[in-house]
C-alpha cells in the first residue's frame, strides 16, 4: 500500500529547487509583514510615540549615511522608504523566484510520471488487464497524474508558506505583547486539533468516493466496449439504471458526508476565529488603554492577527484538497507498483530493442508441460508434442479444452508449472522474452486495429518494411485486392476515426502484418463463425500459401482449415487425445472422428 512517503519521493529529484522555492516564497509571505508593521510606525511617528528600536537602528543608519538629521519628516520619508522595497521592488520579483518554479517542478514531475504510467501499462501482464478494465485504468492513470500535477503548487506555493506566514505573525506578536500571542497561539492550536481530526474523516470518505468513482467508470468503459451487446440485448434501460444506483451512491457520500464535513468544518472555524479576533480586541485594547503597547503597536496587533485568521480558510480549504488529492495519488501509486509479470523485466531496455538476433528454424517442442492458472484446476496436463521446421500442425479441441493456454505458454505470457517448452532444442524461458517474441507472430480472431492508415497498420511490427514488401505479403495474404479498391489504396485511414474493416479484412491485414514480420513461427488463431464463405475462403487460400514456408500453428475451430496441416493435435480436458494427419485421424474414428462428423452436419466445434 503505497503511503505519505511515496507522495514525498514525488518531491526527491527536485529537492533543492523545492527548498529554493519554497524558501523564496515564505519569504515573500513573510515580508508582506512589513507592510502593516511600518504603518504601525508610522502612526508612532505621527503620534509622537517612540519607535521600535530596530526601527530607530534603521532611521539611525540612513541618517548617518545621508548626513540629514534626524527628525519627523526624515523619519517618515525612511519609513516610506521601506514599504516601498516590501511592496514595490518585490511584485515584479515574487512570480519568478516562487510561481515560475512552482510550475516548472509540478510540469516536468508530470511528464515524468506520465512516462512511468505509460512503461506500467506498457510492462503489465496480459493478465492484468484480464481482471481490469480500461476504463478503470485509465481512470486511475489520469487522476493520479492530474492530482499530482496540481498538489505540488499548493503545497510548495501556498501551503507551506502560508503555514510560514503564521509562524513569523506569531513571533511578531510575541514581540510585541507576549500575552497576546499566547492566546493567539491556544486559539491556533484548538482550531488546528479540531481540523485535523476531521480531515482524517474526509480522507476516509474521499477514498471511499475515489472507489465508487472507479466502478462507475469502469462500468461506463465496458458499455462503451460491449454496446454492441448493450442493444442487441436491449439492456439501455437497465444499464441506466444501473449506473443511476452507483451514481446515487457516489452523490449520496459526497453530499451527505463529504461535503457536510466540510461545510461544519467551516462553520466551526469561522465562530472560533471570529471569536479569537474578538479576544485579541479586547486583550489589545486593554494593553493600550493601560500603556503596556503603542497606539502603532494596537493596530499592527489588530491587523497582523486578522491576517493570521484570514490565513486559516485558505489553509484548511489547502488540506481539504490535499485530502481529496491525497486518495487519487496513493491509487495511482499502487498501480506504479503492480508487480510486472515474469516477462516484464527487460521489455524497454534499449539494447532489447535492437535486430533481434534471434534466428529459429522453427523446431518447437512442448515436453511434459503442465500448467493451470490457478492451484485448484490442472489447465494442460502432460502435453508431448513435436514440431518440425516448416510444419503446419492444428490444434482441435473442444472449447476450453487449453488450445488458446497452450500458446499463451509460447508467446510466454505463463510459464509451465512443469516440463519445457523448446525452440531449436533449447528451452524458451532462456531467451530473452522481448527478443524471442519478436521471432513469433500471431494473428488473433480479432485483428486490433490501430487508429490510421492502412500502411501503418501493416508496417506496425515492422516499420521499416518497403512498400514492395507490404504489397507482396498482401498479396500472400489475398487482401491486397481489398486494399487496392479502396478510394486511397494503402493510405486508406481505417480505426476509429476511418474506414471500417470487415471481420475477415482485418483477419487477412493481420496475416499480412504477421508476415511482414517474417516470423519463424506464425501462430494463426482462426476466427469462429464470424466470416462470411468468401472471406474464410480467401483466408484458407492465404493459409495455404504460407504452408511449408515458416512453421506454423493454428488454432483451429473448422475443421475444413485444419485438412492439409502436417499434424493435427487434438486436445481433450487439457490433455493430448490424439496426433495424427487428418485422414490418420479420421481412420481412428476418435474424437476428431465425432468432431468432424459434428461439423459435417452443420455444427461447431469451438
Ligand atoms: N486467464 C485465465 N485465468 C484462469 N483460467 C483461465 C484463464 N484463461 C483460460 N482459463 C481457463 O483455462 C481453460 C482452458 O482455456 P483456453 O482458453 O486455453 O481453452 P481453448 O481451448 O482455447 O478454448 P476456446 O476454443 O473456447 O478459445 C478454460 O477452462 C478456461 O476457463
Amino acid at each position: 500500500m503505497a503511503n505519505y512517503r511515496d507522495i514525498l519521493n514525488y518531491f526527491r529529484p527536485y529537492w533543492k529547487l523545492s527548498i529554493f522555492s519554497i524558501t523564496a516564497a515564505s519569504i515573500y509571505e513573510t515580508l508582506d509583514l512589513l507592510l502593516p508593521y511600518v504603518i504601525g510606525q508610522i502612526l508612532n511617528v505621527l503620534s509622537n510615540q517612540p519607535l521600535d528600536k530596530p526601527v530607530q537602528g534603521i532611521i539611525f543608519t540612513v541618517s548617518n549615511f545621508t548626513n540629514y538629521p534626524i527628525n519627523q519628516t526624515f523619519s517618515l520619508v525612511v519609513l516610506l522608504g521601506l514599504i516601498f522595497i516590501v511592496t514595490v521592488i518585490k511584485a515584479p520579483t515574487q512570480p519568478w523566484l516562487t510561481s515560475w518554479f512552482d510550475w516548472y517542478i509540478a510540469l516536468k514531475a508530470r511528464r515524468e510520471k506520465s512516462q512511468k504510467a505509460i512503461e506500467k501499462i506498457l510492462t503489465l501482464p496480459l493478465e492484468f488487464y484480464d481482471e481490469n478494465n480500461p476504463g478503470r485504468i485509465a481512470g486511475r492513470v489520469s487522476r493520479g497524474i492530474l492530482n499530482y500535477t496540481w498538489g505540488y503548487p499548493e503545497i510548495a506555493g501556498q501551503f507551506i508558506p502560508k503555514i510560514m506566514r503564521v509562524v513569523a505573525i506569531f513571533l511578531f506578536i510575541i514581540f510585541i505583547e507576549w500575552r497576546i500571542a499566547l492566546l493567539f497561539l491556544i486559539s491556533f492550536v484548538f482550531i488546528f486539533s479540531v481540523i485535523w481530526k476531521q480531515i482524517q474523516y474526509l480522507i476516509k470518505c474521499e477514498v471511499l468516493v475515489d472507489k465508487y468513482m472507479e466502478n462507475t467508470e469502469s462500468r461506463t468503459s465496458e458499455i462503451v466496449t460491449n454496446i454492441k451487446t448493450v442493444k442487441a440485448y436491449g439492456t439501455e434501460f437497465r444499464e441506466i439504471q444501473r449506473q443511476n444506483k452507483r451514481l446515487e451512491r457516489e452523490k449520496n457520500v459526497v453530499i451527505y458526508r463529504l461535503h457536510k464535513a466540510y461545510v461544519t468544518l467551516q462553520t466551526f472555524q469561522r465562530t472560533v476565529v471570529q471569536f479569537s479576533v474578538f479576544m485579541i480586541l479586547g486583550f489589545t485594547l486593554a494593553a493600550t488603554v493601560n500603556g503596556k503597547i503603542s497606539i502603532g503597536h494596537f493596530v499592527v496587533t489588530l491587523t497582523l492577527s486578522s491576517m493570521a485568521y484570514a490565513e486559516l480558510e485558505p489553509i484548511s480549504q489547502l488540506i481539504e484538497s490535499c485530502s481529496r488529492r491525497y486518495s487519487p495519488i496513493v491509487r495511482f501509486n499502487e498501480f506504479l507498483e503492480t508487480p510486472l509479470g515474469l516477462d516484464g523485466e527487460g521489455i524497454l531496455d534499449v539494447e532489447n530493442q535492437i535486430e533481434s538476433p534471434y534466428k529459429f528454424t522453427g523446431k518447437v517442442e512442448f515436453s511434459h508441460v503442465s500448467f493451470s492458472y490457478d492451484s485448484n484446476r490442472p489447465v494442460l496436463q502432460d502435453i508431448n508434442f513435436l514440431i518440425e521446421p516448416y510444419q503446419t500442425v492444428a490444434l482441435v479441441g473442444k472449447s476450453g479444452s487449453g488450445k488458446s493456454t497452450l500458446i499463451k505458454l509460447l508467446l510466454r505470457y505463463f510459464e509451465p508449472n512443469t516440463g519445457k517448452i523448446l525452440i531449436d532444442g533449447e528451452d524458451i524461458c532462456s531467451f530473452n522474452v522481448n527478443k524471442y517474441r519478436r521471432r513469433l507472430a500471431i494473428v488473433h480472431q480479432e485483428v486490433d486495429i490501430f487508429n490510421g492508415t492502412i500502411l501503418d497498420n501493416l508496417k506496425y511490427g515492422r516499420p521499416d518494411a518497403t512498400f514492395e514488401e507490404i504489397k507482396e505479403a498482401c498479396r500472400i495474404a489475398k487482401v491486397n485486392e481489398v486494399v487496392e479498391q479502396l478510394s486511397q489504396g494503402y493510405y486508406t485511414v481505417v480505426g476509429e476515426r476511418g474506414v471500417r474493416l470487415s471481420g475477415g479484412q482485418r483477419q487477412r491485414l493481420g496475416i499480412a502484418r504477421a508476415l511482414l514480420v517474417e516470423p519463424d513461427v506464425l501462430i494463426f488463431d482462426e476466427a469462429t463463425s464470424s466470416l462470411d464463405y468468401e472471406s474464410e475462403r480467401a483466408i484458407q487460400v492465404a493459409m495455404h500459401s504460407i504452408q511449408g514456408t515458416r512453421t506454423t500453428i493454428i488454432i483451429a475451430h473448422r475443421l475444413s482449415t485444419v485438412r492439409e496441416a502436417d499434424k493435427i493435435v487434438v486436445l481433450d480436458q487439457g490433455k493430448i487425445a490424439e496426433v495424427g494427419s487428418h485422414d490418420e485421424l479420421l481412420r481412428h474414428e476418435g474424437i476428431y472422428h465425432r468432431l468432424h462428423s459434428l461439423q459435417e452436419t452443420g455444427e461447431l466445434i469451438g
